[in-house]
């Protein structure tokens, strides 16, 4: 079942959320955490392999841990929060970047569109219209306009430069910047997913949800030489995901896409792909990708992860199992109770 925005769905969280792929940044590694002796028998010698040799660095990734769970338990009602200030007090540079206008797009996007959304569509006619497919089922294509993506990015920096309290995208980007916050999904996020995006991942990517997308994360993330540099090797929470670099100049900083999250990394070999300014890169979102550092000046890129209920609902691709559903705060982690899944409220995790 597809839920437009006036039929109001109800979105969950798996809850998952709040034991599974807790990123451990010095360490480069996805753990699970459900209680201190599942973890120390699941995790102590590998953290020893990998450089943490005393009680004391044990003890403060523990922390960190508990820290992380406490952030995610609270981030919906936190983000509402966030949301309703920013609402409140932030006063927007360029308006109109809000509302999603043809204007902005790159006439071949538009011209994409315009075939995807014509009778005799198919994917080899779509195919032939589209530049590259710069890796297995990874689509790059014009998607804004120059202009449009400088004033997209201006708008970014004036609000991070504004004393509005500002969310970040995931443990990942340290530097991004959650669009739902600002106010982007009624006027830009959901009709270009709608109506841009899904006439093409209805063609691309129909084994995966791409017919049925009706939920969406989407966020900014930002790379500077004293920031960020690059993104680790990861998957994404998402059915189809799309990644429109903005700008601003820089060097290096491809992306690059190995196989599948179930292919075991020993089978897979990674795949370089260049991403340009103004460009979009359409893939999977369980492809597994990462973004290598950049060697100067500063990259903006544009992530929508989007999502199908219909698909997730079946199988939570963060946790491998069917998920348990713990309500969230607007689109939450894009899974319905239309299948009639179990309800989980008030989860409880032991972190001591
Ligand atoms: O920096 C990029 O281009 C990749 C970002 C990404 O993969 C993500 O945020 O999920
Ligand atoms: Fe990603």
């Amino acid at each position: 079942m597809q839920h437009d925005k006036d039929s109001k769905a109800t979105f969950y969280t798996c809850s998952c959320f709040s034991t599974d792929n807790i990123f451990l940044e010095e360490f480069k590694l996805h753990v699970r955490f459900l209680s201190e002796h599942q973890f120390r028998t699941d995790y102590q010698a590998v953290l020893r392999n990998l450089g943490c040799s005393t009680d004391t660095e044990f003890e403060d990734i523990l922390k960190k841990i508990a820290k992380e769970v406490e952030r995610r338990r609270s981030l919906g009602v936190k983000s509402a929060e966030r949301a309703a200030a920013i609402k409140e007090i932030y006063k927007p540079l360029h308006d109109h970047v809000y509302h999603l206008q043809e204007s902005y797009m790159a006439p071949e996007f538009k011209q994409m569109v315009d075939y995807c959304r014509s009778d005799e569509a198919s994917k080899e006619g779509l195919l032939s219209l589209m530049q590259t497919e710069a890796a297995a089922r990874v689509f790059r294509f014009p998607v804004f306009k120059k202009v449009f993506c400088e004033e997209l990015i201006e708008e970014m920096e004036h609000f991070e430069q504004s004393t509005s309290p500002k969310g970040r995208p995931n443990t990942m980007n340290n530097y991004g910047i959650l669009l739902n916050e600002l106010g982007f999904d009624e006027g830009f996020i959901i009709p270009l997913r709608e109506q841009y995006l899904q006439p093409l991942t209805s063609l691309l990517y129909h084994d995966c949800g791409g017919r049925c997308l009706d939920s969406h994360k989407a966020f900014m993330v930002k790379y500077d030489m004293h920031e960020d540099l690059d993104l680790s090797y990861h998957y994404d929470n998402a059915e189809v995901t799309l990644n429109v670099s903005l700008g601003k100049e820089f060097k290096e900083g491809n992306l690059y896409f190995g196989d599948m999250r179930q292919v075991p990394l020993s089978e897979t070999a990674c795949v370089e792909v260049e991403h340009r300014v103004t460009e979009g890169l359409l893939h999977r979102g369980q492809h597994m990708h990462g973004a290598l550092p950049i060697s100067s000046g500063q990259r903006w890129n544009l992530i929508v992860w989007m999502r199908a209920s219909q698909e997730r609902n079946k199988l939570c691709p963060m946790c491998n199992k069917r998920p348990t559903l713990v309500e969230g705060e607007g689109f939450a982690d894009g899974f319905t109770s239309d299948t009639g899944i179990s309800l989980l409220q008030n989860v409880s995790c032991d972190l001591h």
